[in-house]
């Protein structure tokens, strides 16, 4: 009895404190939480014709809203309305304004009914390093994104404060790239940290009208906008990006409701967004007791967690930039049409070292005797090939069982030995294998001395090796 009564007492005393941070979180967490109506309700969207925007216009209109889109394109808004009002049945109306344009923009909200909820979703996105940029294009984005953001809600705020008394609310579109700066995005997040302190500000003047403000989140989203972001997207910003994968349109479209509804001034969008939304909630309003309750407990596992993500990135920027040495000086050596053999050959040798090298140094490191053997076994591989390059045959053949080894060497090496991230070195391993294939093949193309003969031949089950025979006239 006395023993069951202790433990009892001993529960209690471990559940008190997290049980009464709780309590005082629940007292004390403003604005208090609100529910926001959609249903019925006049939501007006920005960047309404595609994307997300086009997204979050279907999901308003699947919830029984009035629904208004804003954009540029004429076209682009007509096919939007038609889509939407094929699927819901829902008539949709549509403004051409450039956010940019005040006077366009207040004139939109001047015609349109009033608004119960705004979504600022416009946006666009050119990632380049600063650098590179020009600044026309930094000044787009920072126009479009958040002065545009400005213009849209001064202009549609008067009517709005003046409305009925059921909550309304104020969505802003930012970006992970908003919660932290990332490699090719200096403009970008720039933009996208802008809008916070517009929000964090913006929803301390509204309060006392019953307004409030959400601020979305999303990680790489599949639009249209995107399919032209990656086509010219630094390979870097890429690898970053990744590290939150990518998300339907739709499933944004529905978290970012979801957020608006229960009002919450952060929505992350996936595991990642939280974790992120987590790490960064500095002063940011927390209606959500709970919320509030994880952010104060995990906040310093989730720093740990953010720094190892720092640590990661910068790793893969560091190889990067690694590997483009290389890749620059071979692509230097190989331009000259009577160096070519001989720096190719030299570039073997050069490789070669440096994997003997690192098999040395492996070995000192771990002791572990297989790898070593593989290790110099694909060292020795390299040199002979470096030896036999101009010989023909000879050093082709070895030339392919050397890549099957290298490879699966590299491979192990790397899951074995190499903690996170694996994928990101795997990443940059097949575009410095692609790479060599590319270039040798290229240089010898280029020398015009030579006589190539390309050949596929399958090789039992270990699939399909490219050999390539040189001969000189
Ligand atoms: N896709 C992604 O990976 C992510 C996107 N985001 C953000 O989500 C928002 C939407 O992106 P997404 O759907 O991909 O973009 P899209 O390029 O697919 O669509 C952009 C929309 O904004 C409109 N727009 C662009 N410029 C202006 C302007 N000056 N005035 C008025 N409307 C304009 C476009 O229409 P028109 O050209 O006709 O004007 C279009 O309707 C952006 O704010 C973006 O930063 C955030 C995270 C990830
Ligand atoms: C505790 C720490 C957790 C950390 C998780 C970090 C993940 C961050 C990844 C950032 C991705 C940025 C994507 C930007 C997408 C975008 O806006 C462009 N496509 C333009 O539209």
């Amino acid at each position: 009895m006395a023993y069951f009564n202790l433990s009892f007492l001993a529960l209690l005393l471990l559940l008190l404190p997290p049980l009464a941070l709780l309590l005082i979180l629940y007292l004390i967490v403003r604005p208090r939480s609100v529910k926001i109506p959609i249903k019925n309700r006049h939501v007006f969207i920005t960047g309404g014709s595609s994307g997300i925007g086009l997204a979050l216009a279907h999901h308003a209109a699947s919830e029984g809203a009035r629904v208004s889109i804003l954009a540029r394109s004429v076209d682009k808004l007509e096919e939007a309305k038609n889509n939407i009002q094929l699927s819901t049945g829902i008539d949709v109306s549509i403004f051409s304004a450039d956010v940019r344009d005040y006077d366009a923009v207040s004139k939109a909200v001047e015609e349109a009914d009033p608004i119960d909820v705004l979504i600022v979703n416009q946006g666009v996105f050119v990632p380049e390093e600063l650098e590179k940029q020009g600044l026309d294009e930094v000044k787009f984005m920072v126009d479009v994104n958040l002065i545009g953001s400005f213009n849209m809600i001064k202009a549609a705020l008067p009517k709005m404060k003046k409305g009925d008394s059921v909550p309304r609310s104020i969505a802003l579109m930012s970006s992970q790239a908003g919660q932290v700066g990332i490699y090719g995005y200096t403009a970008y997040s720039a933009s996208k940290f802008g809008l916070r302190g517009l929000a964090e500000a913006l929803q301390q003047e509204v309060i006392s009208h019953d307004i409030h403000v959400s601020l979305i989140f999303p990680p790489d989203t599949d639009t249209p906008g995107l399919t032209e972001e990656t086509k010219k997207r630094p390979q870097l910003t890429s690898i970053i990006a990744e590290s939150s994968g990518a998300m339907k349109a739709e499933a944004v479209a529905k978290k970012a409701f979801d957020g608006i509804k229960s009002a919450a001034f952060i929505v992350p969008c996936n595991l990642e967004g939280a974790l992120l939304s987590i790490a960064t909630a500095g002063m940011s309003p927390q209606r959500s007791f709970v919320m509030a309750f994880v952010e104060v407990v995990a906040a310093g596992l989730v720093r740990l967690v953010a720094l190892f993500f720092q640590w990661n990135w910068y790793n893969g920027i560091h190889m990067w930039h690694a590997q483009n040495e290389k890749l620059n000086y071979f692509r230097s050596n190989f331009d000259s049409t009577a160096l070519s053999f001989y720096s190719l050959y030299f570039g073997y040798i050069w490789v070669a070292g440096q994997q003997l090298l690192a098999a040395a140094l492996h070995h000192l490191v771990h002791c572990k005797g297989t790898s070593y053997t593989a290790a110099v076994g694909c060292g020795i591989l390299w040199f002979f090939e470096s030896l036999t390059f101009t010989e023909g045959g000879f050093g082709y053949r070895i030339r392919t069982e050397h890549h099957l080894a290298f490879g699966i060497w590299y491979c192990l090496r790397k899951l074995v030995f190499l903690p996170p991230p694996f994928y990101l070195k795997l990443r940059l391993l097949s575009f410095q294998g692609i790479w060599y294939v590319k270039s040798s093949l290229l240089t010898l193309m280029d020398t015009g001395s030579c006589e190539i003969i390309l050949r596929i031949k399958r090789f039992g089950i270990s699939g399909l090796f490219f050999k390539t025979y040189v001969q000189k006239n």
